[in-house]
C-alpha cells in the first residue's frame, strides 16, 4: 500500500498542479517571488512524502472561531479558492461549501461539525478546523481547540465583539492559544474598525495590533493598506463575479489621497511604539539602531517582533476584508503563516516524554458507512504508521489501525505515515472515543509514565502534570432531555447502536435508560442540538424515531441539615446480611453551575472500614447524588457526614450499598428539597423599533434584563431567564421582529425556584395539572 497511497496522492496533486498552473498567482504576478508550492514538485515519491509530511516548522494548525453568521465558512472556502483546492467558490446561502458538508449544514446554512481541511499556502501546510458557532455545539469549538495551535477569530466588522466571540475567545485563552483577529463584512455600510478595536479591547480586554488600514468603506470599499510595508493592496472589481484572485500591491505615495496618508502615517507610528512596548528585543533594536528615525525599521523586524508579541499572547494582530466580496482574505492567509505558531513552538509537556515515541490525541470520530469510525487525530511527537497496531491508554486496549488519510473535507487521500504535528484521519479504530491518548504500545505509555515521574521527582512538575494522559475535553453537561422511540421494537437494537456511534462521535450527548419506564432517554445542549441529532437518524440511518416533548434538566438539593440511621436485616438464600447505617446531610454552597456534592467519613469510621466496604459506602451515597428525592434529578451542593457504619460478618458490599442509599433517601426526604432550575444568560440584538416587544415578552418568561446597550442602530439587551421559558423562542423572537434580531443563550447558573413555581413543576410532572 505504501506506493498506492502516494500515487493516489500524486495523481490528484498533479491535477491541481493543472488547475493551479492556470491560475495566476495574485502576488507573483505583481511583485514578488513566491511561486505556487505544487507547481515545483516533482512526481517522484520521495518529493510526495516531503508534501505529505511538511517540515514542523512549516505547518500550522488552525482554528476559525467566530460568532454565527459571522462568516467563517465564507471566509474558510475563499482560502480553500485562492490555495488552489477548490475551483469555484463556494457560497453558504447557496449550500455549497466545502466545509460544510452534512446535509443539515446545507440546508440550514449553518456550520454543524468541524471539519479538518488540509492545505498549502506559500510552502506552508494549514490544516484548518472549521469550528461552528452556535452554542448548542460550543463542545466542538472546544475539541478543535484542544488540538489546534493558533485561531484565526472572525468578526462582522459592524457588530464588533459578540456573545459567542467571548465564549471562543474565552475558550482560546483557557488554552493559551495565539490568535489573529479578522475584521470581516468591511463592505457594510455599518463597518466600524475603530468601533471594532475598541470592543476587543474593552470586551475581550486583549491588545489589538492594527497591521492594516481598510481603503474606502461600505460599498466602496477596494482594499487595504498594510502598515508594515505601507503598501497599499487593491482589488480593482472588474465585476460582481471577480473572485479576487488578482490584486494590486502598490507602495503608498504622494499621489494618494492625503487624509489617507496621514492616516497610515499615525496608525504606523502608533503601531511600532506599541510593539516597543511589548516586546523588549523591537524596542532595543529601535533605539539603538533606529533611534533617529523609528519609521526607517525594516518591514521584516517589524513582522519578527508582531510575531514574538502573538506568540506571547501579548497582543492579538488585527486584518479587515470581506470574505464575501473577495477581498482581504489572501493577507489574512499570509498572517496565518507568520503570526500564528508551528507545532514545535507550543508547549506540551507529552512530547519531552515520549521523545520520537508516537504519541497523539483522539479529537474526533466520525462514522462513515463504508469505512466505519473514522478517527481525527493530532499527533504530538513521533511517527503515526499505517497497518499498525496502537494502544490506547484511557481504554487499556491496543487495536490495529488499518488506513491512514489526509483530511479534505468530506474527501481524504490515503498515505503510509504521518509525522508530530500533523493532523491524521484514520480508518479502523473501532474502540477509541473523542478525547482518547494513543500511543504506539503498552511499554512505550510505561517508559513515558517513568520520564514523567522522574521530572515530578525532580520537582520540576507537579503530581498532576506528570499524567502521561492528554487532558481530555471537558464535557458540559446537557441542559435539554427527550424521550426517544423507535418505529418499531425491531428496530430498537439498530438504534441503540445508532446512538452509540453518535455518541462516540459527539460526547455532549448523553443517552440513558430511565430506570422506572425503560424509555431512551436523549439529553443534549439545546432545541437545536436535538433536533439536530434526530435528523441524523433518519437520514444517515434511515431510521423514523419519534422524539417525546423536550423537557429541562432540573437539579436538586436540600434546604436544611438532617440525619438519618436505617438498619437492614435480610436473608438471601442461606446468607443473613445486617447493617447499620448513621448518616447526616446539609446543604452547602450553591457554587453555581459547578457545585458539585461531597461525601466525609468521621475520623473513628475511616479507620474501622475496609476498603471494599468504603467503596460499598461511596457507592451507595453517589447513587443517591444521581437521583433527588423530589423528582430524581441529580443533586447538586449537598455535603454528607458518615457517622457509624456497622456491618456483620457475611454482608454482602451490594447490601451495605442499598442500605446506604436508603438511609440517605430518608435524609435527604427530611432535609426538605428543592428544586434548581438552570438559568441561561441570553444576549439578544434588535433593532430600537422592536426593542419594547422583546422586553414584553421577556418579562413573561421569568427573565430579568441586566443591562441595554447601544450598537449603532440596534440595542444589545442582557438579560438571564430560565431555560424552561425559552422553548421555541427563536419563532418568537422571528415573529416578534419580523426577522430583525438575533439571539445568544448559554448557561449562567442553576438556581432555586421559588416555592409557587416549583409546586406547579411538581403537580405537572406528577400529572396532577
Ligand atoms: N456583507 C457581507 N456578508 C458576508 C460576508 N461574509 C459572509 N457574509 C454573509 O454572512 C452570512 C453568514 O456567513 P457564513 O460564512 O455562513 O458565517 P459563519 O460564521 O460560518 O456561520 P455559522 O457557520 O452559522 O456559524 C452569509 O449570508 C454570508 O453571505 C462579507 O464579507 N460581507
Amino acid at each position: 500500500m505504501s506506493l498506492r497511497g502516494l500515487q493516489t496522492f500524486s495523481r490528484m496533486i498533479r491535477g491541481r498542479r493543472l488547475f493551479a498552473a492556470g491560475l495566476q498567482c495574485c502576488r507573483c504576478r505583481l511583485s514578488c517571488h513566491v511561486k505556487r508550492h505544487y507547481s515545483l514538485l516533482p512526481d517522484d515519491v520521495k518529493s510526495l512524502r516531503a508534501l505529505v509530511n511538511p517540515e514542523i516548522s512549516r505547518i500550522r494548525n488552525i482554528g476559525i472561531m467566530a460568532h454565527i453568521d459571522a462568516g467563517k465558512t465564507t471566509t474558510t472556502e475563499r482560502m480553500l479558492y485562492y490555495a488552489g483546492y477548490t475551483r469555484a467558490l463556494g457560497d453558504v446561502d447557496d449550500g455549497d461549501t466545502v466545509t460544510d458538508f452534512m446535509a443539515q449544514e446545507r440546508e440550514r446554512g449553518i456550520t454543524i461539525q468541524s471539519a479538518a481541511v488540509t492545505f498549502d499556502w506559500k510552502s506552508h501546510r494549514i490544516n484548518l478546523i472549521d469550528t461552528p458557532g452556535h452554542v448548542d455545539f460550543t463542545l466542538e469549538v472546544e475539541r478543535a481547540l484542544r488540538v489546534l495551535d493558533g485561531a484565526v477569530v472572525v468578526f462582522d466588522a459592524s457588530a464588533g465583539v459578540e456573545a459567542q466571540t467571548l465564549t471562543v475567545w474565552r475558550q482560546a485563552e483557557k488554552h493559551h492559544i495565539p490568535c489573529v483577529c479578522f475584521l470581516n463584512k468591511m463592505d457594510k455600510p455599518a463597518a466600524n474598525l475603530s468601533f471594532c478595536i475598541e470592543s476587543i479591547r474593552q470586551k475581550l480586554k486583549a491588545n489589538p495590533v492594527l497591521l492594516q488600514i481598510p481603503v474606502g468603506s461600505g460599498k466602496n470599499f477596494t482594499g487595504v493598506v498594510d502598515l508594515l510595508t505601507s503598501q497599499k493592496l487593491m482589488w480593482k472589481m472588474k465585476s460582481m463575479r471577480d473572485d479576487g484572485r488578482v490584486f494590486e500591491v502598490k507602495a503608498l505615495d504622494r499621489s494618494d489621497d492625503p487624509d489617507l496618508l496621514q492616516v497610515v502615517s499615525d496608525a504606523r507610528t502608533a503601531l511600532i511604539e506599541q510593539v516597543a512596548d511589548l516586546d523588549d528585543e523591537f524596542a532595543e533594536l529601535l533605539l539603538t539602531d533606529f533611534s533617529e528615525n523609528f519609521d526607517a525599521i525594516p518591514s521584516n523586524k517589524l513582522q519578527e517582533a508582531v510575531r514574538r508579541v502573538t506568540l506571547a499572547r501579548k497582543g492579538v494582530p488585527v486584518l479587515c476584508g470581506s470574505s464575501l466580496r473577495n477581498k482581504g482574505v489572501q493577507p489574512l492567509l499570509d498572517a496565518i503563516t507568520a503570526y500564528l505558531p508551528a507545532p514545535n513552538e507550543r508547549h506540551h509537556d507529552v512530547m519531552r516524554w515520549y521523545k520520537d515515541d508516537l504519541c497523539a490525541l483522539a479529537f474526533k470520530v466520525l462514522h462513515d458507512k463504508q469505512r466505519g469510525p473514522l478517527v481525527f487525530l493530532r499527533i504530538y511527537s513521533g511517527t503515526l504508521k499505517a497497518q499498525t497496531a496502537l494502544h490506547n491508554i484511557n481504554r487499556n486496549s491496543t487495536e490495529r489501525m488499518s488506513r491512514l488519510l489526509v483530511p479534505f473535507a468530506d474527501q481524504h487521500v490515503e498515505i503510509p505515515s504521518m509525522t508530530a504535528g500533523n493532523i491524521a484521519l484514520t480508518v479502523g479504530l473501532k474502540q477509541t472515543v473523542t478525547g482518547d491518548t494513543i500511543v504506539s504500545s503498552k511499554a512505550s505509555a510505561a517508559a513515558a509514565a517513568r520520564r514523567a515521574q522522574n521530572d515530578s521527582e525532580a520537582g520540576k512538575r507537579s503530581r498532576e502534570c506528570a499524567s502521561v494522559i492528554l487532558s481530555g475535553v471537558e464535557v458540559p453537561d446537557p441542559v435539554f432531555f427527550c424521550t426517544i422511540e423507535p418505529p418499531s421494537m425491531s428496530k430498537q437494537a439498530d438504534l441503540e447502536n445508532v446512538l452509540n456511534c453518535l455518541q462516540r462521535e459527539d460526547p455532549s450527548l448523553k443517552v440513558r435508560v430511565d430506570p422506572d419506564s425503560g424509555q431512551t432517554i436523549l439529553c443534549g445542549m439545546g432545541e437545536l442540538h436535538i433536533e439536530i441529532i434526530h435528523d441524523r437518524i433518519r437520514r444517515e440511518h434511515g431510521i423514523e424515531t419519534h422524539l417525546g416533548p423536550l423537557q429541562v434538566a432540573y437539579r436538586e438539593t436540600i434546604l436544611h441539615e438532617a440525619s438519618a440511621s436505617d438498619t437492614l436485616d435480610r436473608t438471601v438464600g442461606e446468607r443473613r446480611h445486617v447493617v447499620t447505617v448513621e448518616l447526616a446531610v446539609r446543604p452547602v454552597d450553591v457554587a453555581s453551575v459547578g457545585g458539585s456534592c461531597e461525601l466525609a467519613f468521621t475520623e473513628e469510621l475511616e479507620g474501622q472500614l475496609s476498603a471494599e466496604m468504603k467503596e460499598a459506602v461511596e457507592n451507595g451515597v453517589h447513587s443517591s447524588f444521581l437521583q433527588g428525592p423530589l423528582l430524581g434529578y441529580p443533586l447538586q451542593s449537598v455535603s454528607t457526614l458518615m457517622q457509624r457504619v456497622t456491618i456483620e460478618p457475611g454482608t454482602s458490599p451490594a447490601m451495605v450499598s442499598a442500605c446506604v442509599s436508603r438511609c440517605m433517601l430518608k435524609a435527604l426526604r427530611l432535609a426538605g428539597g428543592q428544586i434548581l432550575e438552570p438559568v441561561m444568560s441570553l444576549e439578544v440584538t434588535v433593532g430600537d423599533d422592536h426593542l419594547s416587544s422583546v422586553l414584553g415578552d421577556l418579562s413573561q418568561r421569568r427573565g430579568t434584563v441586566r443591562d441595554i446597550q447601544s450598537r449603532h442602530d440596534n440595542k444589545v439587551l442582557l438579560a438571564t431567564v430560565p431555560l424552561a421559558e425559552m422553548m421555541g423562542y427563536s419563532t418568537v423572537l422571528r415573529t416578534l421582529t419580523s426577522g430583525n434580531a438575533t439571539f445568544s443563550l448559554e448557561l449562567d447558573t442553576y438556581e432555586a425556584m421559588n416555592p409557587q413555581e416549583q409546586n406547579t413543576l411538581l403537580k405537572r410532572l406528577s400529572g396532577l395539572l
